[in-house]
């Protein structure tokens, strides 16, 4: 199996996202540079110090009940790790972003999303993030893929052999 650079830098994305602890949507982010390196990966979680043990990962109740308020975004992560500057750069993420990354997104030089879910394109959010993507100049697309799932096997023995592990 051979997978394209957007499969690939998606798929980066994806297993990202599988470090979140979020039980309800796990986030991934994969910035790419115009070399095709990676720069920057993050997924969404709880800000450094705070425990994701102690914080809440609800939805509902009181807002400082929630984890909105708590948890950074994924995009967001993303771009604070990064290594470099993002002038340029490509964004792969596995949830369309939301406004505030949107804004963060935009202004760290970012010209392209790739996204995989579009899950609330109905929300507010969504739709703001549309509009300044598109008042920017910043492309957004899907996802394209023939590709439904990825085998991943970690009990390779030979690292020669990955077809036939
Ligand atoms: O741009 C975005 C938007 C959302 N996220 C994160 C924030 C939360 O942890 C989840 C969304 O939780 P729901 O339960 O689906 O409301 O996704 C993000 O990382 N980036
Ligand atoms: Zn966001």
């Amino acid at each position: 199996m051979i997978i394209s650079w957007d499969e690939y830098f998606m798929g980066v994305a994806i297993f990202s996202a599988y470090r979140s602890k979020d039980p309800h949507t796990q986030v991934g982010a994969c910035i790419v540079n115009e070399d095709k390196h990676i720069v920057g990966v993050g997924y969404n979680g709880m800000p450094n110090g705070c425990d994701d043990r102690e914080y809440p990962w609800g939805r509902t109740g009181e807002f400082a009940e929630q984890k909105y308020p708590y948890v950074v975004h994924a995009e967001l992560n993303a771009i604070l790790n990064a290594s470099t500057s993002l002038k340029g750069c490509r964004i792969y993420v596995s949830l369309f972003p939301c406004n505030e990354c949107c804004k963060a997104i935009i202004q760290s030089g970012i010209r392209e999303v790739v996204y995989l879910s579009d899950k609330y394109a109905a929300s507010e959010a969504t739709k703001i993030s549309k509009r300044m993507f598109d008042s920017a100049g910043v492309r957004w697309r899907r996802m394209e893929t023939e590709l439904r799932e990825v085998p991943v096997k970690f009990e390779v023995s030979d690292a020669r052999d990955l077809q036939n592990a």
